[in-house]
């Protein structure tokens, strides 16, 4: 067996082996990309996974994309006519081509995503699709490569715009460019692709839905967002006799907040009910479960809260994805996928006896953490500018919004300091940015709303002078920023101040 790769294209084939296998929203991604490319390497803006997708094809990943198809085009040629290629060779070939293929079509396929997004369902059955099965097929119907289903053209574009649609919706939701930041990039991606992007897409590419997502972190630091990328980023097949993708991937996402609901009430929105089942159920009703397509989502909001009698039932679908409507005897399936949310300490209630713990077995195989706001700002203070731009543009508009987030990052660094807590995290910062704009001033005690019971307390004569004390030197601390902006608001000396400080905040203080 002759060597298809020459020394000098083995090792570029061999750092596209590697970057396929990398994780794009790690910094390992961007060395292997260095690697790559070795002195053609553009150093300006290199680090693409840390912003929004751009219009057109980044710079490195251009010249990426015409080395690999020059490769491929050669080795093409000198493949041999009886299939008889090295393993090593045939792997190199194989994601070249998969690389190729992907970065080729990256622009258009962020424009069916566009129009998608705006409700345009033509846009789910794209006119490049001829083109890309073509090269597909040209570059994948060589003896020895084999028609498993990892080469199927229609597979493979379904691969590669859920590839496209991925980045889309995490950068879409969670802004941010700090460390933190990219970590849980990485891990909502590892929760779509697995670890093994090229085992996926033989076989783990409709398996994903068989695994549950347990998503944890603090109120307000993007767990919704976290369970709308997973599911809008989901496998959905490609039929190009029917119409193209099979389900728009922006509707599949059936969310319930399970501490807002009675039981019943929740058991009667998931599973759905039969006519008579309770007061008031004058009718059968389908629940989300049976409503959720293969491609979609049901998200289970505030898990920590929900009934033992519930967590029976859903621990029953994660194990045999059956369950029945509420009042009935009839086993039903459960096609798509269950992602769950909490801020609370689920091993904490189960060690309580409040959370089962096979149902916190079954619901942890695939756990993806939150950070707060202020771990983001601690390893990247640029960000508050980069959020403050999101949230203004939201609010206002992309015409106006320069100007207001402006004024709002002056408010903010004026009068909350760079180590304000941001207890309620970027739900906070959203709420300042609102009164900002309508009161041009922000109190932050009215976002500490729920944290507040000491207040209470105050009221009804029931709390110590001590911890009176203690209470207020925090508030004032968290209103000022610093240990020595807190020490001349309560007139106190700043030993006093930090003694009376939890051990986090102290550390922010003395900085
Ligand atoms: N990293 C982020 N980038 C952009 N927006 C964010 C980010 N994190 C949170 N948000 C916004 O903050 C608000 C709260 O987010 P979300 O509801 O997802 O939080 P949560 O963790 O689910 O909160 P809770 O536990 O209270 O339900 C939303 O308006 C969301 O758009």
């Amino acid at each position: 067996m002759k060597d298809l790769f020459p020394d000098s294209e083995a090792t570029f084939a061999d750092s596209i082996v590697r970057l396929n296998a990398t994780n794009p929203f790690t910094p390992e991604r961007i060395a292997c990309e260095r690697d790559a490319l070795g002195d053609e390497f553009d150093e300006t803006g290199s680090a693409w996974n840390t912003q929004p997708p751009q219009k057109a094809l980044h710079f490195n990943h251009r010249r990426l994309t015409a080395r690999c198809g020059e490769v491929i085009e050669r080795v093409r040629g000198a493949w041999s006519t009886k299939g008889r290629v090295a393993e090593r060779d045939r792997t190199r070939y194989i994601e070249m081509v998969g690389f190729w293929l992907y970065q080729s079509y990256a622009v258009q396929f962020d424009g069916v995503i566009e129009r998608a997004r705006q409700g345009d369902r033509d846009a789910l059955r794209p006119g490049f699709y001829r083109k890309f099965r073509a090269e597909a097929e040209w570059y994948f119907g060589l003896p020895g490569l084999g028609d498993d289903h990892g080469f199927d053209p229609d597979h493979l574009f379904a691969c590669a715009f859920q590839i496209r649609r991925a980045f889309h919706h995490v950068f879409h939701s969670l802004v941010g460019g700090s460390a933190p930041m990219a970590r849980l990039r990485a891990a909502i991606w590892q929760s779509i692709f697995s670890h093994d992007l090229s085992r996926y897409r033989r076989v783990l590419f409709n398996r994903m839905g068989d695994f549950a997502t347990l998503i944890t972190g603090a109120s307000g630091t993007g767990k919704e967002l976290v369970a709308r990328a997973i599911s809008f980023s989901r496998y959905v097949p490609y039929n190009p006799r029917g119409g193209g993708f099979s389900e728009s991937f922006t509707e599949a996402f059936y969310a319930l907040n399970l501490s807002a609901l009675s039981p019943t009430l929740i058991e009667s929105e998931l599973f759905g009910h039969r006519r008579g089942a309770f007061t008031g159920a004058v009718a059968d009703r389908a629940g989300w479960m049976e409503q959720c397509p293969a491609t979609g989502s049901v998200f289970l909001d505030e898990i920590g809260d929900v009934d033992a009698s519930i967590q029976v039932k859903l621990l029953r679908v994660l194990q045999s994805r059956t369950y029945q409507r509420l009042g009935d005897t009839d086993s039903r399936e459960f096609q798509g996928k269950i992602i769950a949310a909490t801020h609370q300490d689920l091993v904490g209630l189960m060690r309580a006896g409040r959370f089962r713990e096979d149902f916190y077995y079954r619901l942890c195989s695939d756990l993806i953490h939150t950070p707060t706001l202020r771990e983001q700002l601690d390893d990247c203070e640029a960000d508050l500018g980069i959020m403050v731009a999101a949230i203004a543009s939201r609010l206002v508009g992309v015409a106006e919004s320069a100007d207001f987030a402006r004024e709002a990052q002056r408010w903010i660094e004026q009068n909350l300091g760079p180590h304000y807590p941001w207890a309620g995290n970027f739900r906070e910062l959203e709420q300042c940015m609102r009164n900002l704009l309508v009161r041009a001033t922000y109190r932050p005690a009215e976002a500490m709303g729920r944290t507040d019971d000491w207040l209470d307390a105050v009221a009804t004569g029931g709390l110590s002078a001590e911890a009176l004390l203690t209470h207020y030197t925090r508030r004032v601390f968290a209103l000022s920023g610093t240990v020595e902006e807190a020490s001349k608001r309560l007139q106190l000396d700043r030993r006093t101040v930090r003694a009376r400080l939890p051990a986090a905040p102290l550390k922010r203080g003395r900085r």
